[in-house]
């Protein structure tokens, strides 16, 4: 019986990844996967966390962080981080939150939250999203449609074409929104127009989904969760998905937060208990590792100093990365203007080039990354930049 399943395509992501490990050529880079890289092509252990996990192994107590909702500490911590120390009764009587298997796994069993709440609303998401919003939103049964977000032509939001789509949502449908870093684009909302999808958010009676991912490496900890803080302050719900895979550099360990805001607490007891028979129902309990870790880190002073340093260094080492990827083109070919990269925001960036110009930077240059030409930032390095700019140039 299992014969009548037919094997299915490869994860484009990964066959990049498999193609650029077999190429020879000692020039290749790799601007494919999204995950953080430093000078030498490293994904390094923030000191943050090596030296939490120093804490975490002498800590007999461990044991006790075994629990369906998670590590509460953990919780606790991430619901300062993204709402700040100002909300403490809006997240006192208002919040149900669990720690979740990564930010996917929050996606997930948001999403079907969402399907026990109405299975025929829709969830709408920009064009383009992040390819696994789909498969995790859409496995639910949940229709999914787009709203234009990303103008090719002028490398940024097609902000008016947006809210024009959003006007047409209906009543208590879903709209997912990028709190920050737009992955693919790297194109963020204006603080001006947080306050028109608020506005709309308002009028229409949809309910935000927002997916943090990146917090800290658009424009900094606290500015980078303005638009999620604005719509928490003035919205009955508000339904949040975070990861601390990228900012934490805890890939593998799979930590994230899910969160609900509800319209009082009577609905904030239900989704909690709601939200738990999910998770129960799909793996029962977060794995703890990780999320003690953040725990450790963000209720230490020390700690989490150590660790908004790090994040501070990882974004401006991006920023100056993107910086220098402009003007090397510029210096190259003075009338190529890649200005809106320095604009872009976060890991991510379009390069806006064709699919035929990105599969000529592989084949003639070893320079790997998607189709759509969206590269990771932090796979440039001052030692490849000035080859990387140099292909683009020819290849354009
Ligand atoms: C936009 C976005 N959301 C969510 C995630 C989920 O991250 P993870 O499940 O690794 O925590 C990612 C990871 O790439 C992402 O880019």
């Amino acid at each position: 019986m299992l014969e009548v399943l037919p094997q299915l395509p490869a994860d484009p992501i990964l066959g990049l990844s498999a193609a650029f490990k077999q190429d020879t050529n000692p020039k290749k880079v790799d601007l494919g996967v999204g995950v953080y890289k430093d000078e030498q092509g490293r994904t390094p252990i923030l000191n943050a966390v090596a030296k939490a996990q120093k804490i975490l192994l002498a800590n007999e107590d461990s044991k006790t962080y075994i629990s369906p909702q998670g590590v509460q500490g953990f919780i606790d911590g991430m619901l300062e981080l993204l709402l700040g120390k100002g909300h403490k009764t809006l997240i006192e009587q208002r919040i149900a939150a669990v720690q979740a298997p990564g930010g996917c796994g929050a996606l997930r069993i948001l999403s079907e939250l969402l399907k026990r709440c109405n299975g025929d609303l829709t969830v709408w998401v920009s064009d383009p999203t992040w390819a696994n919003h789909i498969p995790l939103i859409g496995s639910t049964g949940l229709k999914i449609e787009t709203y234009p977000y990303f103008d090719r032509e002028k490398a940024g939001v097609k902000f008016d074409e947006m809210m024009e789509c959003l006007q047409h949502v209906k009543k208590g449908d879903v709209v997912l929104l990028h709190g920050c870093c737009h992955n693919p684009t790297g194109a963020d909302l204006s603080r001006e127009q947080w306050h028109a999808v608020l506005e709309l958010a308002q009028k229409k009676e949809f309910l935000p989904f927002l997916d943090i991912a990146y917090q800290g490496f658009g424009d900094g900890v606290e500015d980078d969760v303005y638009g999620l803080r604005l719509l928490a302050d003035n919205l009955p719900e508000v339904i949040v998905a975070a990861s601390c895979s990228k900012n934490f550099g805890l890939y593998r360990e799979r930590v994230g937060l899910a969160a609900m805001i509800g319209a009082n607490s009577k609905v904030r007891d239900a989704l909690q208990t709601q939200i738990q028979a999910i998770a129960r129902g799909i793996y029962s309990m977060p794995p703890s590792y990780g999320g003690a870790l953040v725990d450790i880190i963000l209720n230490s002073q020390e700690l989490r100093q150590e660790w908004l340093g790090e994040v501070d260094a990882m974004r401006d080492r991006m920023k100056t990365l993107r910086r220098l990827l402009v003007n090397k083109i510029r210096e190259k070919d003075a009338s190529l203007d890649f200005k809106f990269v320095n604009q872009q925001k976060g890991m991510f960036s379009y390069l806006c080039i064709s699919p035929e110009q990105v599969r000529k930077m592989r084949s003639d240059y070893a320079i790997y990354f998607v189709d759509s030409s969206r590269v990771n930032i932090a796979g440039i390095s001052h030692q490849n930049v000035d080859y990387i700019a140099e292909a683009l140039v020819a290849v354009l």
